[in-house]
């Protein structure tokens, strides 16, 4: 192959795009992993660290360290997700690896508060009833499962940055955002964070740890749904404003009869 071949522009765009596709799909793969700890962090699986394992230390700095935590996930969350930042953003990083370094930041955010997470152990509910226990935990594994499919509904491949490099590797344009309101959508406008929300709270055990998680997680999808919403209407008007009329945020309740669509 000549000098020449091996520097045309088209070479090193496909260069370039084989490694935004390998980075693509690490940190997918990155993703993937610290999702499916997640669950075992929670629901206190067997895996070496969890929401309620270790030897508790005094509470106030436990408290102070795990809210700290907690913060740096929701502010890397929030600030990295909204219009403003990307546009800044995608001048230090190339647009097809904007979503992909998102989602890198935010798995090394839950990475470290898996790893650094301090155990607060006192009981606040504890489910006696066997039957309580499994009907909690069986809603915390459908929140967990209304999670993983809801981002399939509206698109998951795109949500998580891999939709993003595919394009950029064959040289396609990705069409402009679309609004959609499939299935769960159609019953809740936020059926992700609901997911959340039953997988979090839903729990046989309630540990002072495990309650300060849920609480501050609660606290941050709710600022987190009012920011996003703020960008959907401007994004998609009055079709987003109707959809917030007829569907409800997170308490699947009917309202209006009108269709949504
Ligand atoms: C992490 S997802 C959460 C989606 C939704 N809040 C939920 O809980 O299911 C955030 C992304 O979904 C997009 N999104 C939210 N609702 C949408 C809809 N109805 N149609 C298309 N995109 C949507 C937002 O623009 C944002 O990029």
């Amino acid at each position: 192959m000549s000098d020449q071949a091996i520097h045309s522009p088209s070479a090193k765009s496909t260069a370039g795009g084989l490694v935004a596709m390998l980075y693509g799909i690490v940190t997918y793969l990155l993703f993937l992993a610290t999702f499916l700890y997640a669950i075992a962090f929670v629901g206190n699986l067997p895996v070496p660290k969890t929401i309620d394992s270790g030897r508790p230390e005094p509470f106030i700095p436990s408290l102070i360290i795990n809210v700290l935590l907690l913060g740096m996930f929701a502010v890397q969350h929030s600030v990295m997700a909204r219009p403003a930042f990307k546009r800044w953003w995608t001048r230090v990083v190339p647009p097809s690896v904007e979503r992909t370094t998102y989602v890198l930041f935010a798995s090394v955010a839950l990475l470290l508060l898996y790893w650094q997470w301090r155990p607060m152990t006192g009981i606040v509910w504890s489910a006696t009833d066997p039957v309580a226990a499994i009907v909690l935990q069986t809603i915390s594994w459908i929140g967990w499962t209304v999670v993983l499919a809801s981002t399939f509904m509206i698109n998951h491949f795109e949500l998580f940055g891999l939709r993003q490099v595919l394009a950029r590797l064959l040289g396609r344009e990705l069409p402009p955002a679309e609004f959609k309101t499939p299935m769960f959508y159609k019953v809740v406008r936020h059926p992700i964070y609901l997911g959340f929300l039953l997988a979090f709270w839903a729990t046989p055990t309630m540990t002072v740890g495990h309650l300060a998680f849920a609480i501050a997680t609660t606290g941050y999808i709710l600022v987190g749904i009012w920011l996003e919403e703020r960008d959907l209407i401007a994004l998609f008007g009055d079709q987003y404003r109707r959809y917030r009329q007829q569907v409800s945020m997170l308490i699947p309740l009917p309202r209006h009869k009108a269709k949504v669509g």
